[in-house]
C-alpha cells in the first residue's frame, strides 16, 4: 500500500516528506499542498509546500554532490540504476495505487507506467555505458590550410545539476526518463514533480534512495508550480531544465538563464485519412490514438481530418468503436476516467459548447459528471471552431472532413503545434510525401502517434518542443562536449617517417 512497508518512512502523520541530502523531511513552511483525487473530487493525498530556502539547500547540496558522482566510474552509476529499476518495478503496485487516486490512470495502465519506468530506468544504463565510453579523434590535416600537427581529442562531460520538471499524465515515467539519463552522464538531479502525481513521483523518488546513490545527488521538491516554478527554473544553480509540459515551457525557455533546455511541450496531432485507407485500421487507430487515458496525452490523435469520399464510413466505424468504450472509475480499469481537475473538466466544456454554438455536428450526446466526461466525436468541424485548433487534453475529438490532401496538410501546417501526427493511405509514396510535407517532430504511417518505444527520437516543432527526447538523444542532451587538443611540433603520419628523431621514410 502507498506510504507503508518501506515507503513509511517518506510519510509525517497524513503529509508526504520531501526529499533532501538523502533524506526524507518536512519543510519549514509548515504548509502542504492538497492532491485531489480526479474521482472523488475530495483530498487524497497532501505534500509539503518547499520554502525557497529549502530550494536553495537542495541547489546547493545538488552541486556538490555531482562533483564526485563526476568521477563515479560509468559502469558503478549504471549498476546502481540497474538496482533503481528493479527496486522500481518490484513495488509497482503500491506506486500504480497512487498513479489511480491521484490522476484517475487506469489501474492496468498506471502497472504499465511503472513497469515501462523501470525499463527505460534499465535501458538508459545500458545505453549510457555504450556511448558515453566513446569520443572521438579528429586530425587537423582534414581542414584547408592544416598540417597533421593537432590531434582533437573529444569526449562527453556532464552539465552539472538538471532540473527535471514532469506533467501529471506521466508523473513517473516522464520523471524517470530526465532522472535516468541525468544520473548516467555524470549530473545531479534536482525533481519537482507534478502536483497532481506528486505523491507516485515520490513513491519512485524512494525506489531510488533505497537503491543507494549518494547522498545528494537526487532531490526531490515539492510545491505548486505556480509558487515554487519561477524560482526553481531561474535559480542561478541550475545548469539544465528538462521540462515536459503545457503553455508554461513557452514562459520557462523565455525565462530561463542561458542554459540548455529540453521542452516537450503540447501538441495538436492530426490524423489524416487518405481514400485508399484501410478504414478499420485506422478507426482503430483514431479510437485508441484519440481516447487513451481520457485522451490526456501530448500524442493523443486531437484532430481527424478524412477525405470526404470516405469520411461517412470512417466517421461510422469510429462511432462502433467509441459506443464500446467503458466508462467510469480508473479503480475497475475504465478505458475513460475522470479527466485530471475540475477546471481541466471546465475547459473541454468550454471548447465542446464552442463546437455546440457553432454547429458541429454530436455523434453523441455531451455528457459530464464532476470530472468524468463521456466520449465524445464531433464531426463537420470546421477551422472557426476552437477545437479544431486548441488542445482539449481530455476524451473530445474532432473530424474535419477534407477535399484533398493538400487541404489537410495545410490545416496541421497551420497549427502553432507540431508533435507528432501520422497518416493512413496503403500507398507508401504518398505516405512518405505527406510524411516529408507535414511540420512536426514525427509522422506515424498507418498507426496513431505514440513517444515509444521509449529509445526512439522525441521531439516537437514550432510551440510543440525544443530539442529531443528518447533515451539516446536525452543523454547526449544532458552533457556537453569537451575537447582536449594535442599539438605536435611537426606533422605526424601513421607508419609514416619519424622526422624529429631523423629517421627514414622507406
Ligand atoms: N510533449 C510532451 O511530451 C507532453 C506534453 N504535455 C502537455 O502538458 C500539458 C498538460 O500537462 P500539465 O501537467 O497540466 O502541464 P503544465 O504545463 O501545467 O505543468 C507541467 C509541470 O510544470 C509545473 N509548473 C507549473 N507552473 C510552473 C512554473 N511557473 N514554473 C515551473 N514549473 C511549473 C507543474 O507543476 P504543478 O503541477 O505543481 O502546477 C508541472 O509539474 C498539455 O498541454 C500537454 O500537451 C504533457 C505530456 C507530454
Ligand atoms: O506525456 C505524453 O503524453 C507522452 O509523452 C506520450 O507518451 P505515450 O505516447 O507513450 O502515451
Amino acid at each position: 500500500m502507498a506510504g507503508n512497508g518501506v515507503f513509511a518512512e517518506i510519510i509525517d502523520g497524513e503529509v508526504y516528506k520531501y526529499y533532501c541530502e538523502g533524506e526524507w523531511r518536512k519543510s519549514a513552511s509548515g504548509k502542504s499542498v492538497a492532491i485531489i483525487n480526479p474521482t472523488t473530487r475530495k483530498t487524497q493525498y497532501k505534500v509539503q509546500a518547499c520554502t525557497q530556502e529549502e530550494v536553495n539547500k537542495v541547489m546547493e547540496i545538488a552541486k556538490a554532490a555531482q562533483k564526485s558522482w563526476a568521477k563515479t566510474p560509468l559502469w558503478k552509476r549504471a549498476e546502481l540504476l540497474h538496482k533503481a529499476a528493479a527496486i522500481l518495478k518490484e513495488h509497482k503496485a503500491p506506486i500504480a495505487e497512487c498513479l489511480v487516486k491521484e490522476i484517475a490512470k487506469p489501474a492496468k495502465d498506471a502497472v504499465t507506467e511503472v513497469v515501462r519506468s523501470g525499463d527505460l530506468v534499465s535501458y538508459t544504463a545500458e545505453e549510457g555505458v555504450r556511448i558515453l565510453g566513446e569520443g572521438k579523434f579528429l586530425v587537423s590535416d582534414s581542414f584547408p590550410g592544416n598540417e597533421r600537427t593537432k590531434y582533437c581529442l573529444t569526449s562527453k562531460i556532464p552539465l552539472g545539476v538538471i532540473l527535471a520538471i514532469p506533467p501529471f499524465n506521466y508523473p513517473v515515467n516522464l520523471a524517470v526518463s530526465k532522472i535516468a539519463p541525468a544520473l548516467i552522464a555524470g549530473n545531479s538531479l534536482v525533481l519537482k514533480p507534478p502536483t497532481q502525481g506528486a505523491v507516485a513521483a515520490l513513491h519512485m523518488v524512494h525506489c531510488f534512495h533505497l537503491a543507494g546513490f549518494p547522498k545528494g545527488l537526487i532531490s526531490c521538491v515539492t510545491g505548486k508550480g505556480s509558487e515554487i516554478g519561477d524560482f526553481l527554473t531561474m535559480h542561478p544553480g541550475v545548469n539544465c531544465i528538462s521540462f515536459t509540459g503545457g503553455d508554461t515551457g513557452v514562459a520557462i525557455s523565455k525565462k530561463a538563464g542561458m542554459v540548455p533546455l529540453q521542452m516537450e511541450l503540447g501538441g495538436k496531432d492530426a490524423c489524416i485519412v487518405l481514400e485508399d485507407a484501410d478504414l478499420d485500421l485506422a478507426a482503430g487507430n483514431i479510437v485508441k490514438g484519440g481516447f487513451s487515458y481520457s485522451g490526456q496525452r501530448c500524442t493523443a490523435v486531437k484532430v481527424v481530418l478524412v477525405m470526404e469520399s470516405v469520411a461517412d464510413t470512417l466517421v461510422e466505424k469510429v462511432n462502433a468503436k467509441v459506443a464500446k468504450l467503458t466508462v467510469g472509475p480508473p479503480e475497475d480499469d475504465c478505458d475513460i476516467t475522470p479527466v485530471v481537475s475540475e477546471s481541466s473538466a471546465n475547459f473541454i466544456e468550454g471548447l465542446v459548447m464552442d463546437a455546440k454554438e457553432k454547429d458541429a455536428t454530436f455523434c453523441q450526446p455531451y455528457k459530464r459528471e464532476g470530472n468524468l466526461i463521456w466520449p465524445l466525436l464531433l464531426d463537420n468541424v470546421r477551422p472557426d471552431m476552437r477545437i479544431a485548433w486548441e488542445e482539449p487534453f481530455g476524451p473530445v475529438l474532432p473530424v474535419i472532413r477534407i477535399n484533398s490532401v493538400e487541404e489537410g496538410i495545410h490545416h496541421c501546417n497551420a497549427s502553432n503545434f507540431g508533435l507528432q501526427g501520422c497518416v493512413f493511405t496503403k500507398d507508401i509514396n504518398k505516405a512518405i510525401l505527406i510524411s516529408d510535407a507535414m511540420e512536426t517532430g514525427t509522422v506515424q504511417i498507418n498507426s496513431a502517434p505514440a513517444r515509444g518505444p521509449d529509445h526512439f527520437p522525441f521531439q516537437g516543432i514550432k510551440d510543440s518542443g525544443i530539442g529531443s527526447q528518447g533515451i539516446t538523444n536525452s543523454i547526449n542532451m544532458m552533457t556537453k562536449v569537451k575537447t582536449t587538443v594535442i599539438n605536435l611540433p611537426t606533422p605526424s603520419y601513421t607508419m609514416g617517417l619519424i622526422l624529429v628523431f631523423g629517421g627514414r621514410d622507406d
